[in-house]
């Protein structure tokens, strides 16, 4: 018989052995019952891919099946860049199927291509699908992206921002034309005289949308969004070093120099936002007339806003307004600026198509600054985005979560199944496209997006439905001013030391450079 000390010592026992046991039956359900279940419910239905092997998922294929695809460059002017840029789903598809299943860690995710499917997807008319929400970890790298996910708030996001409204953009356009001028300016310097010279366009394209999103968000206070701006390239750099070291337990929490760097620049960014925005509201509340930057026109429209509402809760928070200038740097400048670089590395590949877009630009503008009127009639310039849209879709694939059971074209999926929204891939489906679908043909778009296709709408480059880019129209007015720009000044080749090596990190990107040769034109 136990004494009556030991008693409590036992229970103890019983506690910690029953909280052992649940545990291990949560990470049992989560790291195989569930993904059985899940793949068992699928496979039922006629779908296909790889078998589920551990929580890591289809990580370790994939990492193999990328460092594969990279050992070997593309021929130049070859731009079936699926297979180099997706190898994954490239050969899963080609495997079990256009609708195929991979492992996303412990969770199925499968692969949507239909048009008609993505669509409906996106659209999200039954409220079925959710995005995928950031982790804890995610959310930490994060960190200086911006992380305002959620449906909600994108709602808010487009009641609270008319920055993009047409009328607004227009009179953004002279701050796009002074950062076009910069750049056409330092390349004019780096080209005096008749030789060619040789320049990586892509880090310049990176530093123009870069300059171009600063002055657009922060108007007069442009130099100290720039510096924000910096900070966050700098932030990313080291949470994409961060992230290839997570499988390190609790890497993100030990005090190495990247992560105090990290943390030091969170404290930095937001002190300067916390400054510029309490300058920008002590005007607005002087009754001073604002700026038509994002960050003015935010902070306006919020306030009346909260008024109108007669709460605060109505408005966006100061974090918010922080987290709103942190997303645009993301969300807007990476994807304007590989949008850029790839429509000259192929403008290289294609110079019939240089020169008619050339053409275009001189007929339009002579030798003039690029204005609103004469930029909405360029068709030409217009249908080569478009094509370089299509065949280098920036973000090469969206990721949505069936949060409940679900039906999509005849297939019934149960909650938490990833479907995959490989954009790339559905913008290079002959099925789709026709034959020439990997083919550089910009007339396509002659007739506009909805006629480019055969099963049509297929041109998602800006996502679909209620999420659809809030910069779609921003984008695509910076890329036409900076594309003509350029064109009326320069014609230009690829350089020898170019290689076609287009791969996905977060953005589809020139992997090693985009060094291009420009000649003055005089
Ligand atoms: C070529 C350039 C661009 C491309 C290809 C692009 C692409 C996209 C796509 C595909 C989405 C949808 C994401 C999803 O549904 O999960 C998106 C969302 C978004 N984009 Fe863009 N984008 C571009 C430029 C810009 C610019 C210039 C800005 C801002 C100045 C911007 C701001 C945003 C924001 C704020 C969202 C999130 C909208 C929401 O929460 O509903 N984008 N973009």
């Amino acid at each position: 018989m136990g004494s009556p000390a030991s008693f409590p010592r036992e229970l103890l026992y019983v506690v910690a052995g029953a909280a052992i046991a649940w545990c291990a039956v949560r990470a049992l359900e989560w790291a195989w019952w569930r993904p059985r279940r899940l793949d068992r419910a699928l496979r039922s239905q006629g779908l296909r891919g790889t078998p589920y092997r551990s929580v890591a998922g289809d990580a370790p294929l994939a990492e193999r099946l990328d460092e594969e695809a990279r050992s070997r460059s593309m021929p130049l002017g070859c731009h079936d860049v699926v297979p180099r840029a997706m190898p994954l789903f490239h050969q899963t598809m080609k495997e079990h199927g256009k609708m195929s299943i991979t492992w996303f860690g412990p969770s199925p995710r499968v692969t949507i291509t239909k048009p008609a499917l993505v669509r409906e997807v996106l659209s999200n008319k039954s409220g079925d699908f959710e995005k995928l929400k950031l982790g804890r970890l995610q959310r930490m790298l994060h960190n200086g992206i911006g992380s305002h996910e959620g449906e909600k708030w994108a709602k808010h996001r487009r009641i609270i921002n008319p920055a993009f409204h047409l009328e607004k953009l227009k009179r953004m356009l002279p701050a796009f034309a002074a950062c076009c001028t910069d750049l056409v300016h330092r390349w004019e310097g780096l080209a005096a005289g008749d030789a060619a010279c040789e320049v990586d366009v892509w880090p310049d394209m990176q530093n123009l949308t870069g300059d171009v999103i600063s002055r657009a968000a922060f108007g007069s206070s442009y130099l100290e969004g720039r510096r924000i701006f910096q900070l966050q390239g700098e932030q990313i750099e080291l949470a994409v070093l961060a992230m290839n070291k997570i499988h390190i337990p609790g890497y993100l929490f030990f005090p190495t120099k990247a992560n105090r760097r990290m943390r030091q620049i969170a404290a930095e960014i937001e002190r300067i936002l916390k400054g510029i925005i309490a300058k920008r509201e002590n005007a607005l509340r002087a009754g001073q007339a604002t700026s038509d930057d994002l960050l003015g026109l935010l902070l306006e429209s919020n306030m009346a806003h909260t008024r109108a509402g007669g709460n605060s809760k109505a408005g966006i928070t100061t974090d918010d307004v922080i987290g709103e200038c942190k997303l645009f740097y993301f969300a807007g400048m990476e994807t304007t600026s590989v949008l850029l670089t790839w429509t000259m590395i192929v403008l290289c590949m294609h110079p019939e198509w240089q020169d008619r877009a050339r053409e275009e630009a001189l007929h339009v503008f002579g030798d003039r600054t690029p204005d609103y009127d004469g930029l909405s009639r360029m068709r030409i310039v217009t249908m080569v985005l478009y094509e370089v849209l299509r065949l280098y879709t920036p973000l090469t694939a969206l990721q949505r979560r069936t949060y409940k059971p679900t039906e999509l074209g005849g297939v019934r999926y149960p909650a938490g199944v990833v479907l995959m929204l490989p954009l790339l891939s559905v913008h290079h489906d002959k099925e789709v496209w026709g034959a020439d679908a990997h083919e550089f043909r910009p007339e396509r778009f002659s007739e506009g997006v909805a006629k480019a296709s055969v099963d049509a709408p297929a041109f998602f480059p800006f996502g679909w439905g209620p999420r659809i880019c809030v910069g779609q129209s921003f984008a695509l007015l910076e890329a036409k001013m900076g594309l003509a720009m350029i064109l009326q000044r320069f014609s230009f080749d690829l350089s020898p030391s170019y290689t076609h090596a287009p791969f996905t990190v977060g953005l589809l990107q020139p992997e090693h450079g985009a060094q291009v040769r420009l000649k003055r034109l005089h």
